[in-house]
């Protein structure tokens, strides 16, 4: 199996996905911090990142937040396979998508990914437990600085993938205008 070299710069973020320095500390909104089993009963099962039914979806289950910092949990199974064995690198920018807009939205907004950046760092067998944290790093005007990893093997497992984004606030038409 391949392992990282130690000496390869491991963070994604670029400019683009780092705070700039008049940024807000992140605050988390008490009204959006929902029992994580009840966020698919308000957004609806159908996501592809935490529908629990959803076929060949994610299922990420949400295993809780401190602040904006926030856990998640999904199994890599074989539909989600891309070179063999091995989970595709769509699929692990897929999860970690999830879990900082769960992050995200935890401060109280309606969020979308605008960019989204990720750093493959180790391959991940199928049948992985993948163990996601996010965390907003920064909030600047409709902005907010996403940033987190996927870890194998356990919460404190070697990281696989990290991820570093820029999430805008929308209004809600955004979600409920035709198109
Ligand atoms: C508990 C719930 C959990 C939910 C988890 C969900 C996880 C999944 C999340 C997703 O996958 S969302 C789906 C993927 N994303 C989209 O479909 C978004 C598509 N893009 C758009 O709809 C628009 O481009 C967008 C709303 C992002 C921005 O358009 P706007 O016209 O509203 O904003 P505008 O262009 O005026 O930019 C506003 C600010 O954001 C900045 N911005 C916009 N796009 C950006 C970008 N791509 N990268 C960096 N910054 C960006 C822009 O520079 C500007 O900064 P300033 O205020 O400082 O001037």
């Amino acid at each position: 199996m391949t392992v990282p070299n130690p000496a390869r710069r491991t963070s994604p973020r670029s400019d683009l996905t780092t705070p700039p320095p008049d940024a807000a500390e992140p605050r988390v909104d008490p009204k959006a911090e929902l029992d994580f089993s009840e966020i698919g009963d308000v957004l609806g099962n159908a996501c592809f990142g935490c529908g629990p039914e959803v076929p060949h979806g994610l299922r990420i289950t949400r295993t809780g937040h401190e602040g904006s910092t926030s856990y998640g949990e999904f199994t890599v199974i074989p539909e989600h396979q891309g070179a063999p064995g091995l989970a595709h690198g769509g699929i692990l920018a897929a999860a970690m998508d999830e879990i900082l807009g769960t992050s995200a939205w935890l401060l109280g907004g309606r969020y979308v990914t605008g960019r989204l950046e990720t750093d493959f760092v180790r391959p991940v067998p199928v049948g992985s437990r993948v163990h996601l944290t996010a965390r907003c790093t920064g909030v600047h005007g409709r902005k907010a600085y996403m940033e987190g990893e996927g870890r194998i093997g356990g919460p404190d497992g070697p990281v696989a993938v990290r991820a570093a984004a820029v999430f805008i606030e929308v209004p809600l038409e955004h979600f409920t205008e035709e198109r």
